[in-house]
């Protein structure tokens, strides 16, 4: 009733103050049509309590909304991998939960999953080891910016740098190891000096690959059902696969999921990720200018036509990787079959001194690739560029390598305005070196349909990042280590010859890497 009173006092705005003069009618008949007048709720006073009403739900549902994400992050548990690779050093923040002694991850939703790049990668800092603190320091915080304050000193941080760094002598590796600990020691995060490392290339393969069958839900399985990883990168290239042939010692690994034992060709190319192996041309031909007789003009198939360096422009001249590379005796002609051919001399060299049964690439083994594999990083970046489908990707990169090595630099700057020289620059050599890799080297077919480009898996898009694979494996072992005696978990080792290996790897090969069958919210 009050209700209706209320609405109907705000319908009519003489109804909301009692006249001043009275009418005379029969007090009941007049309290009743009174009554009646003030009962009839009116269309703005509906509106009004609705929304009224909406408010306050609304209200409700923000401060239980907020309540809930607090009481979830602090529920989380928190790690941090800082990935140091040569192109870019990235921090990414994992928010995790344990449940009946196994973790639980979600890489979705910002408090599971959060990461922040920043360039140059920390080998640029070579001659400045000093300078790599300011981008480590700003990774930091940006990691503190997403782990509630109270959980800094139980959430553990490591810094695992890769090619990049592997390029540099050890003296100056560890330089700038040291300048990054110091920061890492003061972050607040749970650190030791050992976790700041120069992974090996084989480490980084296999975190790739187990983050990449941990997506697709084949962790567990048939090993011969497992998806193999290449992984192009800026200064090396991964490639990892459990094989049915036999793998030499020196290649191989093992990882136990579950009674599940997986034995792993796992290798990576340093100095053949495309940047390194895209400057290693650049340098020989260089050499080759030098050394040309004074009317002799050597051509760089690898670059499209009528590109030249100005080398009196301020800013816009593009300093390509070391000094300037085109000399008057050295010219920009693109041609994608000469380029390939380019790109298939640099991954065979060394072939002669091949002491296994097979070398597809350099004098290193590899067998032949089986079963299903994700191409990703340049592979992928590549293929976005040129529009690839799926389908046949491999064969219409030809197409596209041909067509984009064939233009002119001014048609293609024209075609893609919005890229920097030294971007647009890559692609020529990219497509060569894609096709010369795959198919040249390691024998994929051209129209192989196993072979896909990819940067995500799995039906919820998990991101094909190694650094994913190395925080589920940490925290595999790390919960194995604290789980109950009780909880079921398989060791398994990680076989490990010929080259260091980082802390983490350490520790589980001699102790058992522990997996257990880890739950994922997906
Ligand atoms: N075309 C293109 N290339 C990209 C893009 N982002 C990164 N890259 C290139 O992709 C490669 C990055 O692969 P990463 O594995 O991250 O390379 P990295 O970690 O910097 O180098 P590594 O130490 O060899 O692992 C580098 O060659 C980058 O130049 C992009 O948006 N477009
Ligand atoms: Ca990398």
């Amino acid at each position: 009733m009050q209700r209706s009173h209320a609405r109907s006092r705000l319908k009519n705005k003489s109804d909301m103050d009692p006249p001043l003069h009275v009418h005379h009618t029969q007090p009941g008949r007049q309290r009743s049509s009174l009554a009646k007048s003030k009962c009839k709720p009116t269309k703005k006073s509906i509106i009004l309590v609705i929304i009224g009403s909406l408010a306050i739900a609304l209200a409700l549902f923000f401060v239980c909304y907020t309540f809930f994400l607090r009481n979830r992050k602090v529920s989380l548990r928190y790690s941090v991998v800082i990935d140091g690779g040569s192109s870019g050093t990235r921090a990414h923040v994992f928010g995790y939960r344990i449940e009946s002694g196994n973790p639980v991850f979600d890489f979705r939703g910002d408090e599971s999953y959060a990461s922040m790049k920043l360039s140059p990668g920390l080998s640029s800092y070579a001659d400045n080891p000093e300078g790599a603190s300011v981008s480590v320091k700003e990774l930091v915080e940006f990691a503190k910016g997403r782990v509630p304050e109270g959980k800094l000193k139980e959430s553990d941080i490591r810094l695992m740098a890769t090619a990049g760094m592997r390029l540099l002598e050890l003296s100056v590796q560890e330089r700038i190891l040291e300048v990054a600990r110091r920061v890492l020691r003061s972050s607040g995060f749970k650190f030791q000096d050992e976790s700041a490392s120069v992974i090996s290339g084989s480490d980084e393969g296999i975190y790739a690959w187990v983050v990449a069958n941990h997506a697709l839900g084949s962790l567990g399985g048939d090993p011969l059902q497992t998806t193999g990883i290449v992984e192009l990168g800026g200064a090396s290239t991964q490639v990892t696969f459990v094989s049915s042939e036999h793998v030499p010692s020196e290649f191989s690994r093992t990882i136990t999921y579950g009674n599940v034992s997986y034995r792993i060709y796992s290798h990576s190319f340093l100095n053949l990720g495309q940047d390194a192996a895209h400057e290693k041309l650049w340098e020989s031909l260089n050499n080759l200018a030098a050394n040309s007789t004074e009317k002799g003009i050597v051509t760089d198939p690898c670059t499209p036509k009528g590109y030249i360096l100005d080398k009196n422009s301020t800013g816009e001249g593009i300093v390509l990787p070391g000094e300037s590379k085109f000399t008057d005796s050295l010219q920009a002609a693109g041609n994608f079959s000469k380029c390939r051919s380019a790109a298939f001399t640099i991954l065979q060299e060394g072939k002669e001194k091949c002491p296994y049964k097979h070398c597809s690439i350099g004098s290193t083994f590899t067998p032949n690739l089986r079963g299903s594999f994700l191409a990703t990083e340049n592979f992928f970046h590549t293929s976005k560029f040129f529009g690839l489908r799926e389908k046949d990707w491999l064969s219409e990169m030809i197409i596209a390598g041909e067509s984009f090595c064939g233009d002119d630099w001014s048609r293609l700057k024209v075609k893609h305005p919005t890229f920097k020289d030294e971007s647009l620059l890559r692609y020529c050599f990219s497509s060569a070196y894609i096709v010369s890799m795959l198919h040249d080297s390691l024998g994929v077919a051209l129209d192989d349909q196993r072979v896909e480009f990819a940067s995500e898996a799995g039906e919820k898009g998990i991101p094909l990042d190694w650094a994913l694979g190395a925080f589920i494996l940490n925290t595999a072992t790390a919960t194995s280590d604290s789980s109950d005696p009780h909880e079921k978990h398989i060791c398994g080792q990680i076989h490990k010859k010929h080259s260091s290996v980082d802390q983490m790897v350490n520790q589980s090969a001699n102790r058992c890497l522990q997996i257990n069958n880890l739950d994922v919210l997906l």
